[in-house]
């Protein structure tokens, strides 16, 4: 209960008025228990790339096993008032919400997953006025966290099998935006934080160096070299860069020589400014020739994906890769954009439901969605979105959401899985979250699925993913039937 530990016991609050505002819209209609289906998805991959890491479910998890009013909450929602002055709810209704128990099938792909636009994330099927509550929360967690999954997952395939720390936590976008973007930073990829409470509440292996001021605090370098490291002879990484770049290596490497007889191992050096290509090569050539090759060179200030890519093409002998402000903040994209959209509703029958849009691609889709994954033993091949409440044909077809005329025929029964599992079946626990670590090793399995083309930075291909064909078909007469423009032929 991470979340719950460093705020408060209840985050039913958590969400935004017009929540709970339709929500005693419903209650008074009499609508509060009619079954809904509702669907958290994002329409483009983030960063101008071809895939999307989920991350974010084991918070939202949390957060709806916690869904409970408070007397406090109810005290508060009963002390709003109105443009008149008058409650802006009845008694009645808080008494409703006191008594509420959640009670929602939840479906959702699981941390890790590599997902693509239109997908479903999160599939939430249940009251109406409870699968409409949790809207906005479920998309606070999951927007973030998938975002910063996402972004480390590319800096850790810049760095090319090298270490990645997260240095981000005083750049981060506030407590929680440090802490959750700690943990779905290493879900993307990252092997350590700085952020030593978000190592404790998540079980992160925590890793740092020391800063220039510690170099400050002392007469020469040399001295605060020889203090770092008669503290940890074991663990000392020292920054160079503090006055001469070069010379603050020269210097490590004796200090290091005059500590050697102590058993003092010098794990690695930081180098903080100027350019880290040229520096880099100096310095390992210097390391090496004094024997300290299994030294490490560490790098930060400012970077990214492209950096370390380009740092890389110029032959920069840098191994552990310290990456703060770009990857905590998701510098380039501060936002996912995911959306929750209702998507069917019961009234006897199902009623599909869509929301229209001026694009095809941004409309909607209606039904109780499923996402099913074909692959062979080398990769993934495409994935069909479905609705779940209709049979599926044998020989389901794919629509390229892009060019609707093209169409990919596939077996229904080859190799595939579903993307989706349950995790709440009325209102009840009913998935084994897995560890943090098995979480990552997810990541890095699922990234391995996807073709090079489609990880690369630039103009990435784009996965094959799109409707089933009944269901794109269903669509389009929804939306001509909602347009007045009659049905398709
Ligand atoms: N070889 C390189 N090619 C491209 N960019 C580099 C290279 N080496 C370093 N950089 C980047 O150039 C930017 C400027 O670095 P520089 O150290 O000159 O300035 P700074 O960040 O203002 O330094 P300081 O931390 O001392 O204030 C940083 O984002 C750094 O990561
Ligand atoms: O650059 P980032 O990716 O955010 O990584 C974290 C930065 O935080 C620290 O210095 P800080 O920025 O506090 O001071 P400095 O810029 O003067 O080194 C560290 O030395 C890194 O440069
Ligand atoms: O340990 C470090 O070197 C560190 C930690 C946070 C930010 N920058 C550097």
């Amino acid at each position: 209960m991470a979340l719950q530990q460093i705020y408060r016991t209840s985050l039913s609050l958590l969400t935004d008025l017009y929540q709970i505002t339709m929500a005693y819209g419903y209650w008074k209609q009499g609508m509060a228990e009619r079954e809904a289906v509702f669907h958290l998805y994002f329409r483009k991959n983030p960063f101008e790339g071809g895939y999307t890491v989920a991350a974010g479910l084991e918070h939202a998890v949390e957060y709806l096993q916690a869904l409970k009013f408070t007397e406090d909450d109810l005290a508060y929602l009963g002390s709003l008032k109105g443009a008149q002055g008058q409650p802006l709810f009845e008694q009645e209704f808080l008494e409703y919400l006191r008594q509420m128990e959640f009670s929602c099938d939840v479906d959702a792909v699981p941390e890790g997953t590599v997902v693509f636009p239109n997908e479903p994330l999160v599939r939430v099927r249940g009251p109406l006025l409870q699968a409409q509550l949790i809207e906005t929360p479920l998309l606070t967690i999951i927007n973030f966290e998938t975002l910063i999954a996402t972004k480390a997952a590319r800096i850790k395939e810049a760095a090319k099998g090298d270490t990645v720390i997260e240095f981000g936590m005083r750049r981060a976008q506030g407590i929680d935006g440090a802490l959750a973007a700690a943990r779905a930073a290493y879900v993307g990829g990252a092997d350590a934080t700085s952020n030593l409470l978000a190592g404790k509440l998540y079980d992160i292996p925590v890793k740092g160096t020391h800063a220039h001021s510690w170099v400050q605090a002392f007469d020469t370098e040399e001295e605060a070299f020889k203090a770092y490291g008669e503290a940890f002879p074991k663990d000392s990484v020292f920054l160079v860069d503090t006055y001469n770049t070069v010379e603050g290596v020269k210097k490590a490497i004796a200090v290091a020589r005059e500590l050697q007889p102590q058993g003092f191992i010098l794990g690695g050096i930081r180098l903080d400014s100027g350019d880290l290509t040229y520096l880099s090569i100096e310095a390992r050539k210097l390391l090496d020739e004094a024997g300290f090759t299994g030294t490490s060179i560490v790098a930060s200030n400012d970077l990214d994906e492209h950096l370390i890519t380009h740092l890389k093409q110029e032959g920069a002998k840098i191994n552990v890769w310290g990456v703060g402000t770009k990857m905590i903040t998701a510098y380039d994209q501060p936002a996912l954009g995911g959306v929750y959209k209702l998507a069917a509703l019961k009234n006897g029958e199902w009623e599909y439901k869509i929301k229209l849009s001026e694009q095809l691609a941004k409309t909607s889709n209606p039904g109780a969605l499923q996402v099913r994954r074909y692959y062979n033993q080398e990769r993934y091949l495409a994935d069909m979105i479905y609705n779940e409440l209709e049979p599926l044909p044998a020989q389901p077809q794919i629509v390229d959401p892009v060019d609707v005329t093209r169409r990919k025929t596939m077996d229904k029964d080859a190799l595939h899985k579903e993307l989706l599992v349950p995790v709440f079946q009325q209102g009840q626990l009913v998935y084994t979250l897995p560890t943090l670590k098995s979480i990552k090793a997810t990541t890095a399995h699922e990234l391995s699925q996807l073709h090079e083309s489609i990880r690369r930075y630039v103009n990435p291909h784009s996965y094959p993913a799109g409707l089933e064909s009944n269901l794109h078909h269903y669509k389009l007469n929804l939306i001509m039937h909602l347009k007045g423009t009659g049905s398709e032929a």
